[in-house]
């Protein structure tokens, strides 16, 4: 695949940077398109292009593939919270699905016809069955799951009728740190990181949101997957030529009680931790059957045991204490 040039929106983001090393390294070349609006210039490897640009702008993009022609996309750029969703579903549908559109609309007036969409476990909802499998139902709980599914549905249409091959990862809980490439959002939401702030010393304590689910501890449980077994499965998809979808996690549910109890282990601080009300729109438990990417792709998750996690996520927050630095607002 060493010919291969491809297309990276979102490719400053979080698990886009780890992504976009990963297929450098591998000898692929990458193109980020990115807003900044969450994302960071920094975080974009140096031997990757790189090209400020909302997905909003259709025309900007469809240029962007006329003058790059990309053999392949990998789609990361998305609003990604939960919470912000159940507050403002009317970013995350324009967002996630209409400026989801422009790119497929780039792709094809370009002739470009494979794409690697990062979808969510969020698409399940209220799982009925845990592990899930990619036939589970889908049933959304919040807009953030919705807008997703409703992308892998319009990818489906455009499959069908101008032949562009989606191959579509369910990604569960991302986590974990390359050397270089870490977490670093603006309002950061996500447990992990979280806790280890507190461990730096810059958050008094860690907040659990709701102890009262019906899970051994009460604390939610979610199947947390390193970025960089993230990454290589986006390397293993982009072999498919025929659409495609898989859930990529472990297999493993870890609850938010546990995620502390290894950050203390781990960090040696003895963080302690308050209990709030649970997050609206968050299902008690989310963990994933992989047998499915695992039988067809071959692909195992070689970094995502938990103490992994967050030793890699440790160590790129001890030595980025404010993260990339370089926020314009
Ligand atoms: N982090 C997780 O645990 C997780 C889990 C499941 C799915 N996902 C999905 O993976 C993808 C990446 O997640 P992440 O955690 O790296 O998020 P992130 O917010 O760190 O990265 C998203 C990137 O997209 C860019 N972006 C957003 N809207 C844009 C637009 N209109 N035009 C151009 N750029 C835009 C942002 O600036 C940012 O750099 C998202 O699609 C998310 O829904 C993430
Ligand atoms: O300070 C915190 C932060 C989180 N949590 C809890 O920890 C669990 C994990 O929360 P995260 O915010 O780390 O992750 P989410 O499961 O909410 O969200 C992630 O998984 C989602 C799918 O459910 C989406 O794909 C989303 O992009 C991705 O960030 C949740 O039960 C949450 O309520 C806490 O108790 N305290």
């Amino acid at each position: 695949m060493s010919y291969m040039k491809i297309l990276v929106t979102g490719g400053a983001g979080y698990v886009g940077s780890v992504c976009v090393e990963f297929l450098l390294n591998a000898g692929i070349s990458a193109m980020v398109v990115d807003n900044l609006s969450e994302g960071h210039r920094t975080a974009v490897d140096d031997r990757a292009g790189f090209c400020r640009l909302d997905l909003g702008d259709r025309d900007g993009l469809l240029r962007l593939f006329q003058r790059e022609k990309p053999d392949a996309v990998i789609h990361f750029a998305a609003r990604a919270l939960v919470a912000e969703s159940m507050r403002d579903p009317s970013a995350y549908f324009r967002n996630n699905v209409c400026h989801g559109i422009h790119l497929l609309d780039a792709m094809v007036a370009t002739g470009v016809r494979k794409i690697v969409f990062s979808s969510t476990c969020a698409v399940y909802g209220l799982p009925l069955k845990i592990p899930i499998e990619e036939r589970g139902e889908t049933k959304p709980i919040n807009p953030y799951g919705e807008s997703k599914l409703c992308f892998e549905k319009v990818l489906r249409w455009y499959a069908e009728i101008h032949g562009i091959v989606p191959l579509v990862l369910r990604y569960f809980n991302a986590a974990g740190a390359s050397e270089r490439y870490g977490e670093d959002h603006k309002e950061e939401t996500h447990l992990i990181p979280r806790v280890l702030q507190v461990a730096l010393g810059r958050r008094r304590s860690a907040e659990i949101y709701g102890n009262g689910f019906s899970t051994p501890d009460g604390t939610a449980i979610r199947d947390y997957v390193h970025v960089r077994d993230l990454a290589s499965a986006h390397l293993a998809v982009l072999r498919r030529e025929q659409p495609c979808l898989y859930n990529v996690g472990t297999g493993e549910g870890y609850s938010v009680l546990q995620v502390i109890e290894m950050a203390r282990k781990i960090t040696g601080a003895p963080i302690p931790y308050e209990v709030r009300p649970a997050r609206a729109g968050d299902p008690p438990r989310l963990v994933a059957n992989v047998h499915k990417i695992r039988q067809e792709l071959s692909w195992l998750p070689e970094h995502s045991r938990l103490a992994e996690i967050v030793e890699s996520a440790w160590r790129w927050h001890r030595t980025h204490p404010d993260g990339y630095q370089d926020r314009e607002d």
